[in-house]
């Protein structure tokens, strides 16, 4: 079994070192990436084939686009002649299964797949829609591809993949956002950086690591924190003034809007 990714970049290879740490072999992942320097890390550091995209491919149980949402005609188009029967797996952000089948000729057998970069460190989450015209074995590798990289959550409805986007697709970015905050914070008080980095790193896993292990939910948590005239007080109510719950919620929502809109350009696209 061969799984070919089409793309070497940061999300290619974040799922690759989670697969390779959870019992895929380095011969069973193959990846086509045009950047030379991109092709020898990979080879360097996990052991695996690469080619450029000029090359031919090797024969693949199932090819696995991992390229931006705007390189996907170009793309597409240097693939199809080898395609063959192989499933196909893209993580593009938008892009829709009619979209993609048009791409690849009315190509059926399509699996769509919203991962994360914490795939890297097997602490990913994937969203999944299938087609109805995959097999119970495109199912079954799909799943074991996203069981070596973190969780997954199946969807009946392709929009769903959408909503999946902006929350757990684009979440690690917010929560980098929130903990670079919290750093530059602990700047602000006067800290050096590497402390800085400690306290500011070390309360997001021990709040993380408390959530995960605890009965409460987060909202209980948060109040158990936050003593009547304390000091958590006075920081939620600077947080809450400025609005940075619904502006996260907002975030969200600005993202899933540009998840449709991809695939609205992206649909556009298709030659008629
Ligand atoms: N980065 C993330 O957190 C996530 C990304 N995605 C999706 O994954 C896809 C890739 O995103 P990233 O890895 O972040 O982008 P990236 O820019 O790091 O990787 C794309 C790779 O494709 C390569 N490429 C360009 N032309 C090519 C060709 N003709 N043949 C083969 N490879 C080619 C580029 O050289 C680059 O290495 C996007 O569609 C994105 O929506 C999905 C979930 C999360
Ligand atoms: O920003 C993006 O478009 C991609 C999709 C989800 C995370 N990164």
């Amino acid at each position: 079994m061969i799984i070919t990714f089409i793309g070497g970049g940061n999300m290619a290879t974040a799922m690759i070192g989670g697969m390779l740490a959870q019992g895929f072999s380095g011969n069973e992942i193959h990846v086509v990436e045009p950047d030379a320097a991109k092709r020898q890390a990979l080879t360097q550091q996990y052991g695996i084939g690469t080619s450029a995209p000029s090359e031919a491919l090797p024969a693949s149980t199932a090819i696995l686009f991992a390229v931006k949402p705007q390189q996907f005609k170009a793309v597409t188009a240097e693939v199809l002649p080898q395609l063959g029967n192989a499933l196909v797996i893209s993580i593009a952000a938008g892009i829709r299964i009619d979209t993609l089948s048009k791409f690849l000729a009315g190509h059926q057998r399509i699996i769509r797949v919203m991962p994360n970069t914490p795939a890297l460190v097997q602490a990913g989450i994937s969203g999944v829609f299938a087609n109805e015209s995959v097999t119970a074995e495109d199912r079954a590798l799909t799943q074991r591809i996203l069981a070596s990289i973190g969780e997954q959550v199946w969807v009946e409805d392709e929009a769903q993949i959408d909503g999946i986007t902006a929350i757990s697709g684009s979440g690690p970015a917010y929560i980098f956002y929130f903990m670079e905050a919290l750093q530059a914070a602990a700047r602000a008080q006067g800290f050096a950086p590497d402390v800085a980095h400690q306290l500011a790193y070390q309360t997001f896993a021990g709040a993380v690591k408390l959530a995960l292990s605890s009965e409460d939910d987060a909202g209980t948590l948060q109040q158990k924190v936050t003593s009547k005239g304390g000091t958590t007080e006075r920081a939620i109510k600077a947080l809450e003034t400025s609005q940075v719950r619904s502006t996260i919620i907002a975030a969200a929502s600005a993202a899933a809007a540009r998840s449709r809109e991809l695939g609205e350009e992206l649909g556009r696209d298709i030659e008629p």
